[in-house]
């Protein structure tokens, strides 16, 4: 619960990571201690497994890596990565394997008398266990602990470990953070998310940010899972969280009940489009019936657009229509406005997926303008830009920036805006 009121944009807590490992497609591209990028061939590898790169001595030794685990590692790394019973697992349990080689790890150079409330472990170990039971894949590191107890970790993983992403697009990497474990549950319709913060030589930070006014006393909320996964949710927190949503955006969906597949015909489709624009813009702001829960106000015959085919179609088409050399700009005008109107309906405000396909709309709309033929279009077009460039940023502003320092969203959003005052 918040105690004190936080105004949209607010950080609300930042934490480090306690243990996390890059994907394997990350190896050898990112600092495996601050997760900075480099340049191919820039990063020194660890010269022990020659499996582990760090931007230079300073991230090598400074890190937690070596001092609280990559020593207990080391020199067995490549030959239990090339075991018949790691190459076994499938790709999502060599993660938690390694994560959970790398958290035994740390916890072995770790004296158990100091397993105190001021450790994250003691946070980590107090957090409920997911619904499926079982044991613990083959981990990496000699050590000297009970299997309970390393059952007793993994048990924790799959419904506490968070993705690690950059650019609010693209996981990199799994983490541990016991702490925002600990205290933000879920919501489909959350008034806070994450993001991930890469600073050179310093441990990857978790902020959690408010995306909306939060009163005190009001229960913060994140996401575990895309919001837009209208229909699968559901299955995926019984199955992996054990827990049964009852947030606003569920309750609608739960009385919507069977989702019936969009129409096939293009006319009946285009109706439907026209429909859920013409519905989003009689809501006001903040009266989406997916953040009031209030499921009378939703159009019956609008069902279908929750059916997850239906952003799928869509963002087909509006990729098609924004990639098509000379294509009418009219479909990428409809297919966005149908795409943020639904994203309007089922994400909360603010939500950075919204700030993201604007984006990709003022992408789209400088590509016009670039080819524009003949150019009287480009008054209109460039106040689409203005307005899309606009649009964007203020969404975006209030989570900020996320992972990487280049080529982000944000930068993009820059460059449009320069390129725009030179129109
Ligand atoms: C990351 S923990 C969140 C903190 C947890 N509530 C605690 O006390 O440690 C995830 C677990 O919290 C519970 N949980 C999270 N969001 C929930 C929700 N919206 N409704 C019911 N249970 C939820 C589930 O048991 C889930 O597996």
């Amino acid at each position: 619960m918040a105690k004190n009121p936080f105004a949209a944009g607010s950080v609300i807590l930042s934490t480090s990571s306690f243990v996390n490992v890059l994907l394997p497609s990350e190896k050898g591209q990112r600092c495996d201690h601050c997760h900075r990028l480099s340049s191919l061939g820039s990063l020194k590898r660890c010269t022990g497994c020659v499996s582990f790169f760090y931007c230079d001595q300073t991230c090598r030794s400074q890190s937690m890596d070596w001092k609280f685990g990559h020593r207990k590692i080391c020199k067995l790394y490549n030959a239990y990565t090339s075991s018949t019973a790691f190459q076994a697992l499938e790709a999502h349990k060599k993660m938690d394997a390694l994560l959970l080689s790398s958290l035994v790890a740390h916890l072995s150079s770790v004296d158990v008398k100091e397993w105190d409330e001021t450790i994250p472990i003691s946070t980590f170990l107090s957090l409920l266990c997911g619904p499926v039971e079982g044991s613990a894949p083959p981990i990496c590191p000699r050590h000297t602990f009970d299997q309970t107890l390393v059952d007793g970790l993994y048990a924790r993983f799959e419904n506490n470990n968070f993705s690690i992403h950059s650019h609010f697009r693209k996981t990199y990497a799994h983490g541990i953070f016991p702490v925002a474990s600990r205290l933000f549950n879920h919501s489909c319709m959350p008034n806070a998310a994450m993001k991930f913060i890469i600073q050179t030589h310093e441990p990857l930070k978790m902020q959690v940010v408010a995306l909306r006014p939060i009163s005190a006393g009001e229960e913060i909320c994140v996401p575990y899972l895309d919001p837009a996964l209208l229909q699968t949710r559901t299955a995926v927190f019984q199955l992996t969280y054990g827990f049964m949503c009852s947030c606003s955006s569920c309750k609608v969906v739960r009385k919507v009940g069977i989702i019936p597949e969009p129409p096939a015909e293009p006319a009946e489709f285009q109706n439907i489009c026209w429909r859920l624009r013409e519905f989003v813009k009689s809501m006001g702001t903040g009266t989406s019936p997916f953040l009031t829960g209030d499921s009378s106000i939703f159009p019956a015959d609008l069902a279908c657009v929750l059916h997850e085919s239906f952003i799928t179609i869509l963002s087909d088409k509006f990729s098609a229509a924004s990639f098509l050399h000379d294509g009418p700009y009219d479909d990428v005008v409809e297919t966005s406005s149908t795409l943020v109107a639904l994203y309007s309906l089922i994400y909360p405000p603010n939500y950075p997926q919204i700030g993201l396909h604007l984006l990709e709309r003022a992408k789209s709309c400088w590509n016009h303008i670039v080819r524009s033929r003949p150019a009287d279009n480009t008054a209109m077009l460039a106040a689409d830009l203005e307005d899309a460039v606009a649009s964007a940023r203020s969404v975006l502003k209030v989570i900020g920036p996320e992972g990487d320092s280049n080529d982000g969203p944000i930068d993009e959003l820059q460059t449009l805006t320069n390129v725009k005052n030179s129109i």
